[in-house]
């Protein structure tokens, strides 16, 4: 398909789901950093706060180095065409977290939840709306739901007043025909001027590969992230999506050179480890498993002698979805014992 003069907002996610490979440890210098350097790019918005959103603080997600408010505020003073969005995940963040955002010149909110559980997402989309902010509707672990499904979840959001509308591979888990059969459905439930956004992960290396077929069905808004840094094998590398897009004619006023030295100079050394297709991100896109979950299950490997492919795939047997958390603990624990009962009888 002949994609040239095509117009994609490309969201930078190296500051967010970027935070879950840093257990949400970035320093505000790295922030800084990194969003400067975005900024300078072309890159048209980012977004900023904990791996899961705006009040992610906590036992179950993880504790960061600095407050959604601080990141915020070390943020988006600097950025000189750039703008911030923001996460929130209702139940994880609240109205009066969406506030504080607003006041702190936060200009888009995403308001994500399961993909069959959009009616929980009503009074954040509506307040957000109310207060003229850019308001996406962001329907995580889209592969767990069919076309049609996703279409009525899609409608309830647009209906609360969400002018975007994401389908997102928190799994990594699809493949473009999925990509073209579930935008394309929603893009034609939505109204012409209701938007269509993509954010996939790299699980099964296909994370350029269904942007480009997200944008093919209408999309205008992908997500990547700087050397892909993002959780799982990570999100589509944004340096790499804007070359091909460039190849392909489509327009992201992103440059394609200045891309490549924020990931290969300022994102690449912050990595602790690196972001790539190992066994175990791997496992995640073909058992269809919660991106955010891998650092989880390589920890309860570490700490109950189970490999973490293996509680990762039971995971995804068991159909678990974002905020099961503690279920990964729970699994290990399972899966150790019954080896302890079978070496047993052996
Ligand atoms: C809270 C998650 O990290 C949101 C996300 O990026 C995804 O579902 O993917
Ligand atoms: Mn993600």
């Amino acid at each position: 398909m002949n994609l040239s003069g095509k117009k994609v907002t490309l969201h930078d996610m190296t500051l967010r789901d970027g935070m879950h490979p840093k257990r949400h440890l970035m320093t505000l210098e790295q922030m800084r950093t990194i969003a400067t350097g975005l900024d300078e790019a072309g890159v048209p918005l980012i977004e900023v706060t904990h791996g899961d959103g705006l009040g992610g603080s906590s036992v179950n997600y993880g504790f960061p180095a600095h407050t959604d408010e601080e990141y915020l505020s070390a943020v988006i003073p600097l950025m000189k065409q750039a703008k911030v969005s923001a996460l929130l995940l209702p139940g994880i963040g609240t109205v009066d977290h969406l506030r504080m955002a607003h006041e702190l010149g936060v200009a888009t909110i995403r308001v994500a939840t399961h993909c069959t559980e959009a009616d929980v997402s009503e009074q954040h989309i509506g307040l957000a709306a109310k207060l003229g902010m850019d308001t996406v509707g962001f329907l995580m672990m889209s592969h767990m739901n069919s076309a049609e499904g996703l279409v009525t979840q899609a409608r309830l959001m647009e209906s609360y007043g969400a002018n975007c509308i994401y389908i997102t591979d928190s799994a990594g888990h699809m493949l473009p025909g999925d990509v073209k059969e579930k935008l394309g459905a929603v893009r034609d439930a939505l109204k012409p001027d209701t938007e269509l956004g993509f954010h996939g992960h790299h699980n099964l290396a296909m994370g350029v590969a269904n942007s480009i077929a997200a944008i093919e069905v209408g999309a205008t808004r992908i997500d990547a992230a700087a050397a892909g840094l993002g959780a799982g094998a990570g999100n589509t590398p944004m340096e790499v999506l804007v070359a091909v897009c460039d190849r392909m004619g489509i327009q992201t006023g992103v440059d394609v050179f200045k891309i490549q030295d924020v990931a290969e100079d300022l994102v690449v050394p912050i990595m602790d480890f690196p972001i790539r297709i190992d066994r175990d991100a791997l496992t995640l896109g073909y058992a269809g498993v919660y991106g955010s979950f891998l650092l989880f299950a390589k920890r309860a490997e570490k700490k109950y002698g189970v490999p973490a492919r293996e509680i990762l795939v039971e995971m995804g047997r068991r159909g678990m979805v974002g905020g099961q958390e503690d279920m990964i603990e729970d699994t290990a624990l399972n899966l150790a014992k019954a080896k302890q009962i079978q070496g047993a009888a052996a």
